[in-house]
């Protein structure tokens, strides 16, 4: 889990702009095998970008890599022009079961990055209100993450991640391990999010439809060495209901993806 907080935590209260990434020439090897050589990428500022690939061509490296979770070889990436240690950033995990700290209830989960950034205690406890209102949620945050269901605790990862109104989301297969209706339920969540701040949102989608589905910009991955075969974007409005999959519109999208992904994997 990463939480990073800059400047006076009063100022954080309030504040919701996004940033634009740069990454630039990123080189990143494993066992003397390039994974990344000389990769740029730019993603775009307030937008939702979902990463789609073959599989093992570095999405979650590439996630990491920009999230500092994951040490690079060589090259640059900027928030801004600013370091990621001058940016503040909410990470959602896909294994929410590791990702909550089992030891306190989930009010406390969601509390922790505030007390790191040095909230005072009323600013915790708006910040968590405002939290349950923008979630319109129901869960008893008094219990501990084992009492609650596998939907209930990524909600409560999402909470925590979004807690100190990060600059930048990253979202690593948010839904991958939660069942159809706690899926649903969460991307809607998060659309409304999406909505109504300036976040900048990466997320690793490994179903075309979501990634579609939840995105501005569908990064679309090359295999190893891997680079960006296309970034194509989907600017229908938000919030998107289930009726968008029978799009036309919808359709062509994910068929044009589909046939670069293809194109990809049978290289
Ligand atoms: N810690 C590591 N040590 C050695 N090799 C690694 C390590 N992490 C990743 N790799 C290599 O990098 C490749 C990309 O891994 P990564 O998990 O980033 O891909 P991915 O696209 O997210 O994979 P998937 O589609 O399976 O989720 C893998 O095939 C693996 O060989």
């Amino acid at each position: 889990m990463s939480f990073r907080a800059v400047s006076d935590p009063q100022n954080l209260v309030n504040s919701d702009s996004g940033v634009r990434i740069t990454v630039r020439k990123l080189t990143k090897w494993f066992n003397r095998e390039p994974l990344y050589q000389d990769f740029n990428l730019e993603i775009e500022k307030s937008k939702v970008s979902c990463i789609f690939g073959p599989n093992g061509c570095g999405k979650s490296t590439l996630l990491n890599a920009i999230a500092g979770l994951v040490p690079i070889d060589s090259g640059q990436i900027l928030f801004d022009g600013k370091t990621l240690h001058e940016t503040r950033i909410g990470y959602v995990f896909q294994n929410y079961r590791d990702a909550l700290y089992p030891w306190l209830k989930a009010i406390d989960n969601i509390k922790y990055p505030l007390k790191v950034a040095r909230y005072s205690r009323i600013q915790q406890r708006l910040r968590v209100e405002e939290l349950v209102g923008l979630f319109d949620t129901k869960i008893d945050l008094n219990r501990y993450p084992y009492e609650l269901s596998g939907g209930q605790q990524q909600l409560v990862s999402i909470m925590r991640a979004l807690a100190i109104q990060p600059a930048v989301l990253f979202l690593d297969e948010p839904f991958s391990a939660l069942d159809y209706e706690a899926t649903l339920s969460i991307r809607d969540k998060l659309q409304d999010v999406f909505q109504t701040s300036n976040l900048t949102t990466v997320m690793i989608s490994h179903d075309l439809e979501e990634a579609v589905y939840m995105a501005d910009n569908i990064l679309l991955m090359t295999k190893r060495p891997t680079q960006i075969a296309e970034i194509v974007k989907f600017n229908s409005t938000r919030p998107r209901k289930a009726t968008i999959f029978a799009d036309p519109k919808f359709i062509q999208i994910k068929s044009h993806c589909l046939e670069v992904f293809q194109k990809e994997v049978r290289r």
